[in-house]
């Protein structure tokens, strides 16, 4: 269903929605072919590239979960007599019978004969005779084999992402290598006559290029290897050389500026001779712009100039496309929370906006959100202030101070 743009809508017709972008987006992708063989320590932020079965029980033998009496809960609450002790990494050797306890540590192994664990705190103790406050519950403060993983068991399948409790979980497997999807190489630069790099003095009308340091950031933080090619002038040729030199050193290519209608916007006309435009203008404040495409091979984004643009079409679109290419089978969306808004926020209704907003907790110790202020897609400052996006869907004409909206994250996932 389409209708006419008019002055007071900021519809365009012409455009995809957010949705069915990001649908288009990662069913034109697939991941790298490439894979290497990494050690553990190295294997943060990669995507596992092949199924990992346990090749052990997790744990290898029944263990305490506490520190305490080792025994058999048949014997009910009758005293016992310590016979010997079981610390993790030194096993009691012998058996335990009939009114007879182990002292036991946590992690330790479970002595032979013995089936539940009393903690030290439930017994009193006098000399070698233990006191149980009451009759232990079988099983009680015992840990199995293979509770956790069992031999043979799918431990990790193919194309997650490692974050550290995986990584952990490979180290209690005793791996310590295993194969990954090679990284990925994202080349990325600025387009623009009128950028500065830092550094350098400013004349009138020049500014400074803070787009390839934010990109940066959120590529170092994807675990992709960024590759800087810097700034580039709004000419053709200077464009199309940047674009063949970017497209055959990476696998995904990303600029930022001269996306839109200008007279120095020359990228989506570019990325139609050297490649193809899958798709180019999205329904979306900040980032109407976006082309996405491929040029030689590689995925290609064009990323709308203005600062903040860059980065919400980067959380929307770059992000989850960048994860399936690195090899990610199940690409996780960015979670989404329903809070109370403390601001009114004002809004046109024809596109979805990602408004900055500061998550917090108010004085009753309830999740808000607030605005940042400015919402000019070059105010980087309320970016920079902000911890998350505040979605208004595309029809919505804003919302009144104290309404329910929609959150979401970017920062503090694990
Ligand atoms: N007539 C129309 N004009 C514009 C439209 C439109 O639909 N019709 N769309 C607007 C929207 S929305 C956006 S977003 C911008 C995007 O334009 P471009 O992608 O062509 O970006 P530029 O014009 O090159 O730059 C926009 C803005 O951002 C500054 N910039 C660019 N690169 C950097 C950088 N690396 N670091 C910091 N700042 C940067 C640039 O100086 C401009 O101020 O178009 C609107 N116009
Ligand atoms: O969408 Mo533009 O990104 O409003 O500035």
């Amino acid at each position: 269903m389409s209708k006419a743009p008019s002055c007071c809508d900021d519809f365009d017709p012409q455009a995809q929605t957010v949705d069915s972008a990001l649908a288009r987006i990662l069913e034109a992708l697939t991941p790298v072919a490439g894979r290497e063989q990494v050690p553990l320590l190295g294997a943060y932020d990669r995507v596992l590239a092949a199924d990992l079965l346990s090749p052990v029980d997790v744990p290898a033998w029944a263990n305490s979960a506490m520190d305490g009496y080792a025994l058999r809960a048949v014997d009910g609450d009758a005293p016992r007599r310590v016979v010997g002790t079981s610390l993790a990494g030194h096993p009691f050797a012998g058996m335990v019978d009939a009114g007879e306890c182990v002292r036991i540590m946590t992690g330790a192994p479970m002595p032979a004969g013995a089936d539940t664990v009393v903690m030290q705190e439930h017994v009193t103790r006098d000399g070698d005779q233990v006191r149980l406050s009451g009759a232990p519950k079988a099983g009680d403060n015992v840990r199995h084999a293979g509770e956790d993983l069992r031999h043979g068991s799918l431990a990790v399948p193919a194309g997650t992402l490692l974050r550290p409790a995986t990584v952990g979980v490979l180290a209690s497997l005793g791996i310590g290598e295993i194969s990954v999807y090679r990284r990925l190489r994202v080349a990325f630069f600025s387009t623009g006559d009128e950028l500065q790099p830092v550094g350098a003095p400013l004349a009138p009308g020049q500014i400074y290029d803070s787009n390839r340091y934010t990109l940066h950031g959120m590529l170092r933080r994807l675990g992709a290897q960024p590759l800087d090619l810097g700034r580039v002038p709004d000419d053709p040729a200077a464009l199309e050389q940047a674009l063949r030199e970017a497209s055959s050193m990476a696998d995904v290519v990303i600029t930022s500026g001269g996306v839109s209608v200008g007279e120095a916007d020359f990228v989506k006309d570019l990325l139609e001779r050297l490649g193809r435009v899958n798709f180019w203008k999205i329904n979306m404040k900040p980032g109407r712009p976006l082309a996405f495409g491929e040029i030689n091979g590689a995925t290609f984004f064009g990323l709308p100039g203005n600062p903040v643009s860059v980065m919400a079409t980067f959380y929307q679109f770059v992000r989850p496309a960048l994860l399936k290419r690195m090899g990610m089978a199940q690409v996780e969306p960015l979670p989404l929370l329903r809070v109370r808004c403390l601001d009114t926020l004002k809004k046109r209704p024809g596109r979805v906006e990602f408004q900055r907003g500061r998550l917090q907790r108010d004085a009753n110790g309830e999740w808000v959100v607030r605005s940042t202020g400015s919402q000019g897609s070059h105010v980087l400052s309320s970016m920079s202030s902000a911890n998350c996006f505040i979605v208004l869907p595309q029809e919505s004409p804003g919302v009144e101070a104290g309404g329910v909206v929609e959150v979401q994250l970017w920062e503090g996932l694990v």
